[in-house]
């Protein structure tokens, strides 16, 4: 019998991306309930708990209200695209390729958290060099970042292209987050297996789908000797064997003018850079994604892959 799946907020963004990537899919039973119905909490625990996997696409209010719902059900396995269980250990974090382990953990939970957009480039660059010990104890990391604006969902994609609305956003690229309380810095902390809380600074511009997140680091402060190179070994061989995440060969990212932010617009990969000039104080490391692909949907899709490969 093919699996049954529910995505719980199939009519949000997110919700809808899973559900085009699924469209296809002659191995999966879909269970769905009217766009009308989204908020109707009976039919959501009835279909909650007639599924195999629940995918949750809703705030974390209602996530965690979800969660609830399925309590107490021993065959419904949950896999959450919002920030309410990415720090909590009865969850696996699910960024396959955070480290060599982490697909296996995927595959044998109950309980799966999808990474965050922006988290999914930050832990990406800077997880590796963390647990080679390179960037040391107490290192002060900063995290800054630009996204596409369909990254606030729903009401930011109606306030960035309705101009008839009060609230319309007409800038073409804005900081946000200035309190510097971002909801995934502790995500960035925990699977970054940082000691210090990173400085993200956070911003949006005007294109739907597509992310930037950049991670400089000082080389003095870094633990034993590093140089571009070093650092971009350390990326190679901690991503080598799988093709989710490309880590850029150095003679190519040195001949670029500039990265492109939707250059993965539509993809569900994501690429890292090392850029610096040899001899120079500076690394600049750089990821570059979808914030609906491997940022949010396409990351989904994959560890319902391998929630189903269990
Ligand atoms: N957009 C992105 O790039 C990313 C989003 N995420 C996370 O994914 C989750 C969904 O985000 P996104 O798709 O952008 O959000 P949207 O606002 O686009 O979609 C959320 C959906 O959930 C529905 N919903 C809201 N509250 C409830 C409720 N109490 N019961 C049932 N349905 C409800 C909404 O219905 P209604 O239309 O009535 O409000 C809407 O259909 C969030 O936690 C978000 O933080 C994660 C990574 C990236
Ligand atoms: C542009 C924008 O508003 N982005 C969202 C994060 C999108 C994302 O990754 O969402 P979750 O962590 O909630 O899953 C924000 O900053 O809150």
């Amino acid at each position: 019998m093919a699996p049954k799946i529910f995505i719980d907020g199939e009519h949000g963004t997110t919700g809808l991306q899973i559900r085009q990537r699924l469209a296809e899919r002659r191995d999966l039973q879909m269970l769905s309930i009217p766009e009308a119905e989204r908020r109707n909490a009976a039919m959501r625990e009835d279909m909650l708990n007639s599924a195999d996997i629940a995918i949750l696409c809703l705030p974390d209010d209602a996530s965690i209200e979800a969660a609830k719902m399925t309590e107490g059900n021993n065959s419904v396995r949950l896999l959450d695209a919002s920030t309410a269980f990415r720090v909590d250990p009865d969850w696996a974090y699910g960024f396959a390729e955070m480290d060599k382990a982490q697909a296996d953990r995927i595959k044998a939970a109950r309980h799966v958290s999808n990474p965050g957009c922006y988290p999914t480039g930050a832990i990406g660059l800077i997880r590796p060099l963390r647990a080679a010990g390179i960037i040391p104890d107490g290192y002060p990391v900063s995290v800054n970042a630009v996204s596409g604006y369909t990254g606030g969902g729903k009401a930011m994609i109606a306030q960035m292209e309705d101009a008839s609305r009060e609230d319309h956003i007409a800038s073409p690229n804005f900081v946000y987050g200035l309190t510097l309380k971002h909801k995934h810095v502790p995500e960035m902390k925990v699977h970054g297996l940082l000691d210090r809380a990173p400085l993200f600074s956070p911003s949006v511009g005007r294109f739907p789908q597509g992310m930037i997140v950049q991670v400089p680091l000082f080389l003095e402060d870094l633990k034993g000797g590093q140089t571009v190179e070093t650092i971009h070994k350390v990326l190679v061989e901690h991503y080598a064997g799988q093709s989710i995440v490309d880590v850029v060969p150095l003679d190519v990212s040195a001949r670029l003018p500039r990265v492109d932010a939707v250059e993965l617009a539509g993809k569900d990969t994501m690429k890292l850079f090392v850029f610096g000039t040899p001899g120079q104080p500076h690394v600049n490391l750089v990821a570059l994604l979808d914030n609906l692909g491997k940022g949010a949907s396409g990351a989904a899709v994959q560890n319902m892959d391998l929630m189903l490969a269990a």
